[in-house]
């Protein structure tokens, strides 16, 4: 593999993935402490983490999804003959499409790492040294990821040239991958393409750093409401000030991609060759482009009033990183690759010095040359004849003249390597050829001198590389959030507000808003504290997926600091946002790691199974559940569970509202979806039976199926008989025996469950009866 860097890679797409990460575990009794390392090589940050993952290794899993790495790299020893980890299985399973790649155990090694760091790190980033001393693990990736990096780049990172970061868990809120895949966070999960996500819905951004910066504040969005706040008054003030909207909008367009650029700076080739040199030219003058945005976006941001935009404007006024770059002249190139490869030629200030003016002194006199001899040529011949000029080429002849007028119907034999496009001939000749080796030659000789001094001006503007560390996250940061402002004004959102309640009024789905030809149907949503758990019931199709999904969107809208489809909104704060559809095996994740101040949302639990056993886990689950004070919204077609709200005074019910209307066609009765949630569970009993009844099923099969449902609701029917305390612990127990079997007829992790049903059974063995089945059997 390679990463070539060409004068093309500052601006190239954005899009491919191009992220670098090794990934270490702990051994023996470290066996679950887990490091990692990671380098985009579009962005010259590198992030460190570690923390300790339970068997499920949900945490790296979900760290590398949001990475989207290119490649991953673990030791050898992960993968030793027929001796594989748990967590490279994993791993290789869940990225089946990234290059992996394995390196002797011997390059994780973290004094190695400690070092890169001391050696490679940017001083103003040196906290990071103090934070990572002791983490041993994310200290060995790091070393090995670097040195893997400069070896497929042919490069070394430039002294004091990175950023640093390490990265705790703590700053931001937990999003899981398949809850972010659920949500259709940044990929739908039907169409790769279409952008309806949460990504396409506020995607305004012009810059590649903008999009990159949004893509990942979706995934990780944040804990701390004070910071959100600051985005939140900046959105406002853009909308408030349009002058402010559109004059900095058009600044951040021009910005190329900073990061990427920030990234090719950085690396020093290990052998210099004149590509190499020509491309540290090329980046220097696009360098020097994007300074040259900094006094216009400083300009568009002098009248602003917010604390963070007012900040931005003080950070650019550090015109240290500056220096120096007046001994570049030239602007950014026009199009075309004579004008680039002049400006590269131009690119250092005359009276610099004065061999290089000497050499291009010639440069231009054998240009002169070569135009003088094509038309002395033109001339000779009499035939219109235009000096051309392409990379592969260099300079040659072009004429339009049609050749069967020519004598011998040709063109003349002094010219050579003749080609034809349509009505013109391009050709060259012997001394053409001459003089564009010694053209050729000269540029070299520009180039190498050009390079020495650009060398030099590069490590002065090493010593201030966090400056434009700075900028580049500036330019991200502003593109992000003029894109919420942008997403506003084309929808009417609202600014959330940050207390201990979950509050939309009238919300709707912003994906839906965007797909359907109508607007959706806005719908209240409310939890607190006392108030925490929220059953959610209706006929199929009736609403409930999109409603459970919208609240889920409208959080972490907010927590990015964007406005929210809503007419007014508060949220608390989530630490963890998790949602899970139909499959049973996954609430055990949701089990071991929700919190209080999670968002826990739960759409159909038990689909897959019967309705007896779907009932007990859904139970046990609410039964979890309810002892947290996480907010909990949980949809289900198992009515019975909307009793529990007898038993637990948290528990509120709502569901969706269907009307019945008769087709005109015949006496058939026709479902109208309403969408729009009310208090209370539904009224509607057997609806599955009702849809079977209108659609095509064999009425055998749906006699057997109405015979089936009577049985059932004739059993809980009887289980109502007791009292309620007494069905509430038979129930656990009776599930806790349910989820047991199904743990171990299914692919679910027996051990996380044994634990929790152990607490369960406890919890219930003293005041219930024994149950006819022997619980040692688990
Ligand atoms: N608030 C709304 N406004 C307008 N259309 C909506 C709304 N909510 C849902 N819909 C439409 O109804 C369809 C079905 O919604 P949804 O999948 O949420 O129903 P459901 O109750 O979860 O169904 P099921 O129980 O079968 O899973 C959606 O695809 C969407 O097009």
């Amino acid at each position: 593999m390679g990463y070539s860097v060409t004068s093309s890679s500052a601006v190239s797409a954005h899009t491919a993935a191009s992220v670098i990460v090794a990934v270490v575990e702990g051994r023996g009794l470290a066996r679950g402490e887990v490091g990692m390392a990671s380098i985009d090589l579009k962005n010259p940050e590198v992030i460190l983490s570690q923390f300790s993952d339970n068997t499920t290794y949900a945490k790296v899993i979900t760290k590398l999804k949001i990475l989207t790495p290119l490649e991953i790299i673990m030791s050898n020893t992960a993968c030793d003959a027929g001796n594989t980890t748990k967590l490279f299985s994993l791993i290789t399973e869940h990225f089946k499409n990234v290059t992996f790649t394995t390196v002797q155990r011997k390059y994780f090694n973290e004094t190695k790492g400690l070092e890169y760091i001391e050696q490679l790190c940017a001083s103003e980033f040196s906290t990071i040294f103090m934070e990572v001393q002791s983490k041993y693990y994310c200290l060995a990736a790091a070393a090995a990821l670097l040195k893997y990096v400069e070896f497929i780049q042919n490069s070394v990172y430039a002294p004091k040239s990175l950023k640093v970061r390490f990265q705790g868990s703590e700053k931001t809120a937990m999003i899981d991958s398949s809850s972010a895949q659920n949500l259709e966070l940044v990929i739908n999960n039907r169409d790769s393409r279409n952008g309806h996500t949460l990504f396409g819905v506020l995607n305004y951004t012009k810059t590649p750093g903008g999009s990159r910066r949004l893509r990942s504040s979706i995934l990780e969005p944040l804990v701390d409401a004070e910071t959100i706040n600051t985005r939140l008054d900046c959105v406002q003030e853009l909308l408030q000030d349009e002058e402010l909207f559109f004059g900095l909008q058009a600044v951040i367009s021009k910005f190329l991609d900073t990061e990427q650029l920030l990234s090719v700076l950085v690396q020093i080739p290990k052998q210099d060759t004149v590509k190499t040199a020509e491309s540290k030219i090329t980046n220097l003058i696009y360098l020097k482009h994007t300074l040259e945005l900094v006094e216009p976006l400083k300009a568009a941001l002098r009248s602003c009033t917010t604390p963070l935009l007012k900040a931005y404007y003080n950070s650019l006024e550090d015109t240290r990183y500056l220096s120096g770059l007046e001994t570049l002249m030239l602007r950014r190139c026009t199009k075309g690759c004579l004008s680039m490869r002049t400006q590269k030629c131009y690119a250092v200030k005359p009276n610099i010095n004065e061999f290089l003016d000497i050499a291009r002194r010639t440069y231009t006199e054998i240009v002169d040359d070569i135009a003088g001899m094509i038309a002395q040529l033109a001339e000779k011949y009499n035939l219109p004849m235009k000096t051309s000029f392409s990379s592969a080429r260099g300079f040659f002849i072009q004429t339009n003249v049609d050749c069967s007028t020519l004598p011998n119907g040709q063109l003349p034999s002094e010219f050579t390597k003749i080609t034809k496009m349509k009505n013109t001939y391009s050709f060259t000749s012997a001394d053409l050829m001459k003089m564009n080796e010694r053209c050729q030659e000269s540029l070299r000789e520009i180039y190498h001198m050009t390079y020495l001094i650009v060398c030099k001006l590069l490590n002065e503007i090493y010593e201030h590389i966090h400056c434009l560390y700075k900028l580049s996250d500036i330019v991200s940061m502003l593109d992000m959030l003029l894109s919420f402002a942008h997403a506003c004004t084309l929808s009417d959102y609202v600014r959330p507000e940050f207390t201990d309640t979950l509050a939309i009024k009238q919300g709707w789905h912003p994906i839906l808003e965007k797909i359907a030809v109508e607007k959706p149907v806005p719908n209240h949503t409310y939890s607190t504290e006392g108030n925490n758990f929220v059953i959610i019931t209706g006929p199929n199709m009736s609403g409930k997926s999109t409603y459970l999904k919208q609240i889920a969107l409208c959080q972490i809208m907010a927590q990015i600091g964007s406005y929210v489809p809503a007419e007014y909104c508060s949220f608390r704060i989530a630490e963890q946002i998790f949602t899970r559809i139909g499959e049973m095996k996954e609430i055990t994740y949701i089990i071991q790691n929700a919190n209080d101040k999670s968002l826990v949302i739960i759409d159909e639990l038990g689909r897959g199974t019967s309705a007896e056993e779907g009932i007990g886990i859904c139970y046990a689950a609410c039964e979890y559940l309810l002892n947290l004070k996480a907010f909990t919204l949980f949809a289900t077609h198992f009515l019975e569970l909307c009793h529990i709200d007898a038993l637990y005074p948290n528990v509120e019910n709502y569901h969706f509202e269907v009307q019945h209307v008769r087709s005109s066609a015949g006496n058939k009765e026709k479902v109208a979806y309403t969408y729009a949630l009310s208090k209370g569970y539904t009224e509607e009993k057997n609806y599955g039976l009702k849809a079977a009844e209108v659609s095509s099923l064999p009425s055998s099969v749906i006699v057997d199926a109405k015979e089936i449902t009577n049985h059932i609701a004739n059993q809980i029917l009887h289980r109502q008989k007791s009292t309620p305390e007494m069905m509430r612990q038979r129930a656990v127990y009776h599930l806790a025996m349910r989820l047991v079997q199904t743990a171990r007829n299914s692919r679910l992790d027996p051990d996380s469950l044994r634990i929790y049903l152990k607490g369960l059974k406890k919890k219930y063995e003293a005041s219930c009866p024994a149950p006819e089945q022997n619980d040692e059997q688990q």
